[in-house]
């Protein structure tokens, strides 16, 4: 019954500025998605883009085979922002009860407890919490609204590390017990290494990665030795960038390692994670020939 979402050569121009360039991508059901860029890449236009917040210059977006802009697919996509679309008197359970009305289902019981986890009370005015209670406000929110897709954008935006924790911990739970498909931007790679199943990264203005997070550390090699010796192993493989220490060179490789080519005594092969993937790949500029 779920529904891919497909996103088809989508671009976005604010004015002359291009945000998004012929971004095409498609999310399965009932699979977390970490949504990865630099400042500005353009995630969150994506996000409202797809949520029909904003409107793309070109391209579209489908659940199934229908557009998103209508009553039937919209109320499968449910989007929290950093923009606060809330009127400004308006209370944690009074925000609960909007989704209620817009989605239903909201599971109630399990928002009060994620309230409780985050020392909230519901009737407390959104507009006054701090930043991270803000944010804890609106996770407590998203994880407990029925859609079959929920985007997060910046879900632990000035949250401190234990309340970050619980969201961690809430998130799964609230997968296991409805698997959907969810969507989560954030500057946080390491902490997510461990809960995305697949990265979506966005740079340039499009998609540079659209792959599962096994398979780009399966290809996450650190080759470290005599410079000379890195450089003959390393030959002709896709390094992304070097760093040197004294006469020991790190090649940073993105690719598989070729079974025939025999790795000297002094050469030595590790792994690099998603966080330094991440920076290897769209730190432009001091890259190698693509
Ligand atoms: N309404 C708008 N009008 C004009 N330019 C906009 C508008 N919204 C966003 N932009 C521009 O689009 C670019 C992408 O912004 P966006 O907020 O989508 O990036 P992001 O990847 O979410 O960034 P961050 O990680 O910093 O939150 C930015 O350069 C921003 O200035």
């Amino acid at each position: 019954m779920m529904e891919q979402l497909k996103i088809s050569h989508l671009s976005k121009k604010f004015g002359r500025r291009v945000i998004l360039d012929d971004v095409s991508f498609t999310l399965e059901p009932a699979k977390i998605y970490g949504l990865l860029g630099r400042n500005g890449a353009g995630k969150s236009t994506l996000l409202n883009l797809i949520s029909n917040r904003i409107f793309p210059t070109s391209g579209s977006i489908k659940l199934g085979d229908q557009e998103v802009n209508t009553d039937q697919t919209l109320d499968q996509v449910f989007l929290i922002g950093e923009d606060n679309l809330y009127y400004k008197q308006v209370k944690i359970n009074q925000m609960f009860d909007l989704a209620d009305g817009a989605y239903g289902n909201f599971d109630y019981q399990n928002a009060e407890q994620m309230l409780k986890r985050f020392e909230l009370e519901g009737n407390q005015k959104f507009a006054k919490l701090s930043t991270g209670q803000k944010t804890a406000a609106k996770i407590s929110l998203a994880l407990n609204v029925d859609a079959d897709y929920i985007f997060l954008d910046e879900p632990v935006l000035g949250l401190d590390v234990n309340h970050r924790e619980i969201f961690y911990q809430e998130l799964i739970k609230s997968y296991q017990k409805r698997p959907r498909t969810i969507v989560l931007s954030t500057h946080l790679i390491d902490e997510i290494q461990q809960l995305v199943e697949h990265v979506i990264l966005i740079d340039r203005h499009q998609v540079l990665e659209d792959t599962d997070v096994q398979d780009l550390l399966d290809r996450a090699y650190d080759i470290s030795g005599p410079a000379k010796l890195v450089d003959q192993y390393t030959e002709g493989l896709n390094v992304l960038s070097t760093t040197d220490l004294g006469n020991i060179r790190t090649a940073h490789v993105f690719d598989q390692l070729p079974e025939d080519r025999i790795l000297p005594d002094q050469v030595q092969v590790g792994h690099y994670d998603l966080q330094h993937l991440f920076i290897y790949l769209t730190n432009g500029g001091q890259q190698k020939d693509a």
